[in-house]
């Protein structure tokens, strides 16, 4: 078994709902996500052959993803009032609306799902909130 990884980063802003403390307050994290490919064997021929991916492959769809969300205020759908949401459009602020609780396992567990399904043999995601706090996301496999 082969495994690669990368590492890239996204800046956002996001809060938690129904959180009993301060983040439910609005604040911001540098989430650095790091993406583990795995293969059984290696590329036969072309460029990638012995590669699991061509590093140049992964790290550029990693950075695709990462740059989605990178300077956007990461918001779950139905935790704000609709014309909440018109005035910071109307602002200028870029809003990623996701379906699920801003937490670093559902990040992880998103990213692993846009990199599965822009074809990378992803196995699993760490999503690291802070330098200390990580959340990773890895499907079963039996
Ligand atoms: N299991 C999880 N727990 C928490 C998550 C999460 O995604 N998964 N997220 C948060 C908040 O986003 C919060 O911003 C994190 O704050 P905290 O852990 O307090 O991190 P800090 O670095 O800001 O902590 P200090 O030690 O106070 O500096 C909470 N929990
Ligand atoms: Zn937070």
């Amino acid at each position: 078994m082969y495994t690669l990884s990368t590492e890239y980063w996204f800046d956002s802003a996001h809060f938690l709902t129904d959180y009993n403390g301060k983040c439910e307050n609005l604040h911001g994290h540098q989430w650095r996500v790091t993406a583990y490919v795995r293969a059984d064997e290696l590329g036969t021929s072309g460029t990638e052959k012995d590669m699991v991916v061509d590093f140049a492959t992964l790290k550029r769809i990693v950075r695709e993803e990462c740059d989605a969300l990178d300077h956007t205020f990461l918001v779950e759908e139905g935790s704000l009032a609709p014309s909440t949401l018109e005035a910071l459009k109307s602002e200028g602020f870029s809003l990623t609306m996701l379906p699920f609780r801003t937490t670093s396992e559902n990040l992880a567990h998103y990213l692993f799902d846009r990199l599965s399904s822009r074809g990378l043999p992803v196995c699993r995601v760490d999503c690291n909130e802070t330098p200390n706090n990580r959340a990773s996301y890895e499907p079963d496999v039996d």
